[in-house]
Formats: C-alpha cells, sequence, structure tokens
C-alpha cells in the first residue's frame, strides 16, 4: 500500500514535472521567440531610419556622398583607423574632382554640410556668421568645468568671455609676456648645448613638446617646470594623459559628438577624473599663493585674475560685461592654454624642422635672417626681433598651410540659413565642417602643393592667394584668440634652435611623415629623430 502511495506519488510527480518542463519550454520558446521578434523589428527599423537618413542631402537636393553605416564606420574606426584630416581631405577631393561646390555628408547618422568652393567657406565663416557662431563642440560645465572654455562654450556666454579675454591676447600683453616665453627658450637652449655634444641623432618632437610643457607651465599655470631636466614631473605626466585617447575614450567622443544633449543629461565627461582634479588643484594654489602675497608675475594666469578680481585694464580698449570671472572659469580658461596651445605650437615647430631638414636652401636662408636680426639687436633676442624675421613669418605660414594642426573646423547651424544663390536651407542643428587641410593643399590656390615653398607667402605673392583657402587659425569672430601667442612662441623655439643648429634627415626618420590616427589633431605617429650639427 505503502509502496503503491510512493510509486503513484512518484508518478504524479515525475508527469508534473514533465508537464512542468513541457510548459517552462513552451514559455521559454514563446519569450525567445518574442525576444528574436523584437529584436529583427528593432534592426529593420534601425536600418530603415538610417537608409532614411542617408538620404537627407538628397531630399534636400544637395550634392551628397554616400556615407558607410554606423556599424561598419565604428568597425573601421577602431580597426582600421585613418587619420582624420587624411579623411576629411580624400573627402574633399572627391567633391572637388566631381565639381561640387558644397556637399552633404552623413558620419555617424549625422547630417553635415561641407563647404567646398571658398565663397560657400566665407558665408558659413565671415558673411552669415551670425548663423554659425557656435562649434556644436561637446561640454558639460556642471560635472567637467575644465570642459567650458572659450573653444567649446556658445552663445551669449561665449560672447561675454572672448570680450573678457580678447584684451589678455593684445599686441601689448604679448610684449610683456615675451620675457616668459624667453626664459623657457634659455632652458631649450641649455638642453641643445649638452645634447649636441653626443653627436647623436635627437628627437625633435619631444623637445619641442617640452619647450612648449615649460611655456604653458609658466605662462598659464604660473609654475617652472624645466621638463628637460625633470622628464617625469606631475605637470608632464597630466599633460600627456589629457591628450592620449584610449578607444573607450573614443566611444564616449563619438557619443558626444553624434547626441550632446543625451550626453550631457548621462553626465560624460571628456577630461579624465585625475587630470582634472590635478590642474584644478595646481591653479587653486597659484592663485590662493598670489592673492595672499599680492605677488605678481608677467603671465597669463595673472591677467586671469586680474580679471577675477575684476582689476580695470586701463590699457585696453574692449569692454566686457562687467562681472567678473569665476574661480571655475577661470580654471578652463588656463587649462585652454594645454588644448588650445599645446599641440598646436608644438606640432607645428616639429613639422617645421623637419621641412627644413629637408629643405636644407630654406634653412639656410632663415638662419642667416636670425643672424643679421639679432646682429641689429646687439645679439639679444627681443620681441621687436621676431617681427623683424619675415622669411621666418613665411616659413612658419608655408608649415601651418602643409600642416594645420587642426585640419578641419566645426560650425554648427543655429538658424534655419538659406544657402544663396540656391533653394537649399541648412537646418539648425545641423553640423557644418570646414575641409582646411582639402583647401590649403588644393593645387588650383597652391600650385604643386607638396612642395614646401616659404615664397607663396611673400609680400607679392601672398596676394594671390584666394580668401578663405588658407584657413590654419579659422577665419571669422571665432578665429583663433592665441595666434599673437603661437606665432611668437614658435618664433622663440625656431630662433633658439635654428641660430646655433643645423638640423638633417637621419636614416631614423621616416619620410614620408605617418600621421596619428588616434588624434583630431594633424600630429605625427612616433617619434621624428633628426640629425643635429653645431652651426
Ligand atoms: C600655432 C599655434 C596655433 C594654431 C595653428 C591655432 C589654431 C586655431 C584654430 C584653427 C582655431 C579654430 C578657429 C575657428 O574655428 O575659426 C583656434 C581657436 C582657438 N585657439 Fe588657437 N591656435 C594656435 C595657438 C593657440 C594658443 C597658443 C592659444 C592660447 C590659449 C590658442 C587659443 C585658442 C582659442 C581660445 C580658440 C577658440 C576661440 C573662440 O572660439 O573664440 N590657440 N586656434
Amino acid at each position: 500500500m505503502h509502496l503503491m502511495l510512493h510509486t503513484h506519488m512518484l508518478t504524479n510527480i515525475v508527469s508534473f514535472n514533465s508537464f512542468q518542463a513541457s510548459n517552462m519550454a513552451m514559455i521559454f520558446d514563446s519569450f525567445f521567440k518574442d525576444i528574436f521578434v523584437i529584436l529583427i523589428s528593432l534592426v529593420i527599423c534601425v536600418y530603415a531610419y538610417t537608409k532614411w537618413i542617408f538620404q537627407y542631402w538628397k531630399r534636400k537636393g544637395l550634392p551628397y556622398l554616400e556615407g558607410n553605416f554606423p556599424v561598419e564606420a565604428f568597425i573601421n574606426l577602431i580597426w582600421n583607423p585613418k587619420p582624420f584630416g587624411e579623411i576629411n581631405k580624400e573627402i574633399y577631393n572627391i567633391a572637388k574632382a566631381k565639381g561640387y561646390k558644397h556637399v552633404g555628408l552623413i558620419s555617424f547618422n549625422t547630417p553635415i554640410y561641407m563647404p567646398i568652393d571658398p565663397q560657400y567657406v566665407k558665408y558659413i565663416m565671415s558673411k552669415d556668421s551670425d548663423h554659425f557662431m557656435d562649434r556644436g563642440i561637446y561640454y558639460n560645465e556642471k560635472d567637467d568645468p575644465l570642459s567650458a572654455h572659450l573653444f567649446s562654450i556658445e552663445g551669449v556666454k561665449w560672447r561675454n568671455l572672448r570680450m573678457k579675454l580678447t584684451p589678455t591676447f593684445t599686441s601689448g600683453k604679448m610684449k610683456t609676456m615675451f620675457q616668459t616665453v624667453f626664459e623657457c627658450g634659455k632652458q631649450l637652449e641649455d638642453y641643445m648645448e649638452n645634447i649636441s655634444m653626443k653627436e647623436e641623432p635627437v628627437d625633435i618632437k619631444n623637445i619641442l613638446g617640452c619647450f612648449t610643457t615649460d611655456v604653458i607651465a609658466s605662462c598659464a599655470f604660473g609654475i617652472e617646470c624645466n621638463s628637460f631636466k625633470d622628464t617625469n614631473s606631475e605637470f608632464t605626466k597630466y599633460l600627456k594623459k589629457n591628450f592620449v585617447l584610449t578607444k573607450s575614450q573614443l566611444f564616449t567622443v563619438i557619443l558626444s559628438f553624434t547626441a550632446p544633449k543625451f550626453s550631457r543629461w548621462l553626465g560624460i565627461i571628456i577630461t579624465p577624473k585625475d587630470v582634472s582634479n590635478f590642474f584644478r588643484r595646481i591653479i587653486a594654489e597659484t592663485v590662493e599663493y598670489r592673492e595672499k602675497y599680492n605677488f605678481v608675475r608677467k603671465d597669463f594666469l595673472q591677467l586671469l585674475i586680474d580679471l577675477k578680481n575684476n582689476l580695470p585694464d586701463n590699457s585696453s580698449e574692449y569692454q566686457h560685461d562687467g562681472k567678473s570671472l569665476t574661480m571655475d572659469e577661470l580654471s578652463a580658461q588656463a587649462f585652454l592654454f594645454l588644448g588650445a596651445g599645446y599641440e598646436t605650437s608644438s606640432t607645428t615647430m616639429t613639422f617645421c624642422l623637419y621641412e627644413l631638414a629637408i629643405n636644407q636652401d630654406i634653412q639656410e636662408t632663415v638662419r642667416e635672417e636670425i643672424n643679421a636680426v639679432l646682429e641689429r639687436h646687439d645679439g639679444k633676442l627681443t620681441y621687436e626681433c621676431m617681427m623683424e624675421m619675415k622669411y621666418m613669418g613665411q616659413v612658419v605660414e608655408e608649415t601651418l598651410r602643409k600642416y594645420p594642426p587642426l585640419p578641419i573646423l566645426n560650425r554648427i547651424c543655429l538658424a534655419d540659413y538659406k544657402i544663396p544663390d540656391t533653394n537649399i536651407i541648412i537646418e539648425k542643428g545641423t553640423a557644418v565642417a570646414i575641409p582646411v587641410l582639402g583647401l590649403q593643399s588644393d593645387g588650383d590656390y597652391f600650385p604643386d602643393p607638396e612642395r614646401f615653398d616659404p615664397d607663396r607667402f611673400s609680400e607679392e605673392n601672398k596676394r594671390n592667394i584666394p580668401q578663405f583657402s588658407y584657413l590654419p587659425f579659422g577665419e571669422g569672430p571665432r578665429v583663433c584668440i592665441g595666434l599673437r601667442f603661437g606665432m611668437m612662441q614658435v618664433k622663440v623655439g625656431l630662433t633658439v634652435l635654428l641660430k646655433n643648429y643645423v638640423f638633417a634627415l637621419n636614416y631614423k626618420t621616416r619620410t614620408p611623415l605617418k600621421m596619428n590616427p588616434a588624434s583630431f589633431m594633424l600630429t605625427a605617429l612616433g617619434d621624428i629623430w633628426l640629425d643635429v650639427k653645431i652651426d
């Protein structure tokens, strides 16, 4: 009896279990089917949406180039990265060869308008710049205060800050800061003196990186770091970290580019937390020290402190909104020197010396000019000396033509805009890309564009360069505010190096140079080795 009951129960349990199992199987089956159907529908929707976006420019009646599907574009970016500038130069060349004056592009589902003809560039950057005042670059003032600097901020906030900062970049202010830059030049000179004795090739990219680090540390952060001696300083460590884009950061950059509002809502930050903490701390400490001990130094940080404390600047004709700079705003502008002033200036000097190592005759002409000017000034390098070095100016201009640090400039359309002489409307919110490298490598504007020829920028030849085809510092209201400082720093570095040394290619020098695909800027991949001899 007991056994029968047990067997019965067992049979019941087994049949219940198998019932349950078959039921579960059915539930899972239908669950996975549902998931599968949802996924397939999602893929179809995304595909249809992407297809629809891809027809965006066709619907507008603008000549356009087919885009890559986002997944394909993303895979290319991760596994087969190409330098950003080169991609854009290729796009420019294709559009130009097709005879387009402007072209529509799609990048990661985002429509982009690209002017090809300098006339259309002029509309965007200057004539109708009120429609294109902002860059549409991601920043997050709340979670990442250092990202809210002049380069990225928008609207009235940008206008007010630009007005406040303009007086800090006048030629008068450059003259005052010259001495601070010159001191860094002396450190470079000492370093070169030691290294040239060894008669070994030098990594010129690294040397100029150190010089620029010292200038920025000194002018923007008020600290003397001599990175030639102290190669492992905290300042250098965090500065370098700020420029290395890891693959996960690349993802955040793409997300913030394609969906800035969503990214801001997510609280995405661009500046790594430790980098941000380090620079905010040293700025706060320096400001506190100077205010406490009434210590004044001829640097950019001092000008920012004066702005923060709303000190009147009688030397300037500019008026600002009367409000002072907050501590966060001050820190962001000092930090901006890193983003906007470091890579731009150090790569310009590096590419310049690389070209001069190839073109020995041009190098010799620059050296002769330096020595002649210095002789007229009793061997003393002054701000006035720099201004007299006209040929060196041409050499730098030609370097910036072949290697514009920002190979592409961006704007965002702020209100629907009808492109002149067409019925095409650029919609509010559309991104605009100005193909700087494409324009500056165009044989129609710069014959034999691969040739390094500073004579293109002589007084008489300069006039033949069409307006808006040469844009290394940008144009219009958002033109580079640090142009004078950048040129001064570059000229000091080149003078120190070229007055005493001859640079030549080494067997280790890579020609032609390869550009770094992991940077939005035009920078060389790896080291650049040059032979150096005392003149
Ligand atoms: C050779 C050196 C430099 C080059 C080639 C260069 C190039 C540029 C370019 C192409 C732009 C964008 C302009 C546009 O969108 O129309 C820009 C903007 C800017 N640059 Fe420079 N730059 C250099 C040095 C500097 C330095 C040393 C600073 C110092 C802080 C600086 C600060 C800025 C700022 C603040 C902006 C944004 C201006 C605004 O939006 O109002 N630049 N620069």
